[in-house]
């Protein structure tokens, strides 16, 4: 059947109103109708399944609402709808609520509004027939083995982490510099695991200010505050049977994580503004590049919600030490780019592979695909030269380009800070465009500007 094929049961003991409709229905030439003169014929059919059937109410061999009930237990998903001799408002809001599309009396119009209401169905299935074919492709792109290369032993441990949290529902708790993976890996273990037809929702909570995250998380209701005008649902109920990811947990304040301790602890959120609680079914990925215990033993983060968080933690190595990884990631992402941008292939020269293995990457993954990707850009004749690798992160080598000689007392993290704080200034506190232009996260910014160590002015 192709893509656009609809496979429709028409169930009517009725001979020519059955011919009538499929008359009608037939005009698409993309619809395929059967016709069934009895409820048991039609049950006794379904092996393959129709995408959508009109039963009337009135069968010499059972009621509609005994039907329906019969159908939707072996479909739950098939669209039917109801076709009956009278207009009885509570038979009707009877059927609706047991699952029923539509519910249509028969008239001179009724092979029109059939028409009609089968279209609608059309277009709601064209999209969840869409969305499945995307799922299915996102979860190919986040295969773990297909998106997260590296042959170091210590990636090896890494597979090995993913394959055993993505057979099971634990929490998983994954440690690592900016730039490292995390969001890479738990985008694996979700489209690894059972939950992969559902929502990967990742929030980013440094990233999001405070006032407005616990509706972010957990929704309000319409006038909840000023501003609300609708309702929302919030991300717990988004990532329903689904897994929802929080980046830079670590950045939860206080009043916030106690909170989030009662949702998970309750399995229930309640909406700002809202009275009841709604259960939902999401599985927590967390990530951070904090030291969760020492977050706790200095006060910043609860014990309690420490230990359900844990679950399986995960720790990504800094680039530094993946060894040979460097080189096989810089090609990837190398051959990656030129098919992508339509360039002849490139490869590395020698020393340009020394360079790379003697930085100390402090932007990570992220930071090595965009160097090799301007390299891509600049390089001449297919090959990439030392030159063409302009290693520009901070690290103390830059700073003292920026500020002259660092004073020696001066730690690396507050070079850092110093360079951030430069970079805001001079690109008007464009955190997007210093971002890219130092190659670190922007939430690693967000995280800064949070903290106070650097400010937008
Ligand atoms: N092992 C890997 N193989 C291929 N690509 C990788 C690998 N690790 C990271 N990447 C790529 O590097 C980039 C950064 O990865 P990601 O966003 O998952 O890092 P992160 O640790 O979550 O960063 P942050 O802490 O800033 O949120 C992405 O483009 C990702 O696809």
């Amino acid at each position: 059947m192709s893509s656009t094929a609809i496979s429709i049961f028409i169930v009517e003991d009725n001979a020519w109103y059955a011919e009538l409709l499929e008359y009608k229905l037939t005009q698409n030439p993309d619809y395929t109708v059967r016709r069934f003169a009895t409820a048991q014929s039609c049950l006794d059919n379904l092996s393959e399944p129709p995408d959508i059937i009109t039963l009337d109410y009135t069968l010499p061999d059972g009621r509609g609402d005994e039907v329906l009930r019969r159908l939707k237990e072996r479909l739950p998903e098939v669209a039917v709808i109801v076709i009956s001799a009278q207009e009885d408002i509570r038979t009707a809001v009877g059927l609706l609520q047991q699952g029923a599309y539509e519910y249509l009396v028969k008239d001179e119009e009724t092979a029109d509004r059939l028409w009609h209401t089968v279209g609608n169905i059309v277009q709601q299935l064209a999209l969840r027939r869409e969305n499945t074919q995307l799922r299915k492709q996102i979860g190919q792109k986040y295969d773990a083995r297909r998106a997260i290369r590296g042959k170091s032993p210590a990636m090896g441990q890494l597979f090995t982490l993913i394959d055993k949290a993505a057979r099971t529902n634990i929490t998983v708790s994954i440690v690592g510099e900016t730039g490292t993976g995390k969001e890479l890996v738990a985008k694996a273990i979700h489209y690894g695991s059972d939950r992969r037809e559902a929502a990967f929702v990742a929030v980013n909570v440094a990233a999001i200010p405070r006032e407005l995250l616990e509706s972010e998380l957990f929704g309000h209701e319409k006038g909840a505050f000023t501003g609300a005008v609708a309702r929302r649902i919030g991300r717990f109920e988004e990532a329903h049977r689904g897994t929802l990811f929080l980046d830079e947990v670590a950045e939860l304040d206080l009043s916030l994580q106690a909170k989030l301790l009662r949702v998970l602890q309750e399995r229930e959120v309640c909406r700002v503004g809202g009275t009841g609680s709604i259960a939902f079914d999401a599985r927590l990925m967390v990530a951070t590049h904090r030291d969760l215990a020492r977050e706790v033993q200095e006060g910043r983060f609860r014990e309690d919600l420490y230990y359900r968080l844990l679950g399986l933690p995960i720790e990504l190595p800094p680039l530094r030490d993946r060894g040979n990884d460097v080189l096989l990631l810089a090609e990837g992402f190398l051959h990656e780019f030129c098919q992508q941008n339509s360039l002849a292939a490139c490869s590395l020269s020698e020393e340009a592979e020394q360079k790379l293995l003697r930085y100390s990457f402090p932007g990570n993954v992220r930071e090595l695909k965009a160097l090799v990707e301007l390299a891509a850009v600049l390089a001449e004749n297919g090959t990439i030269a030392a030159a063409d690798l302009p290693l520009r992160s901070p690290h103390p080598v830059a700073a003292t380009a920026l500020t002259g000689a660092p004073p020696a007392d001066e730690s690396l993290r507050a070079q850092t800070t110093a360079i951030v704080q430069h970079y805001l200034d001079r690109y008007e506190g464009n955190i997007l465009h210093v971002a890219a232009k130092l190659q670190i996260g922007k939430s690693t910014i967000y995280r800064m500007i949070q903290h106070q160590e650097v400010q937008v002015r």
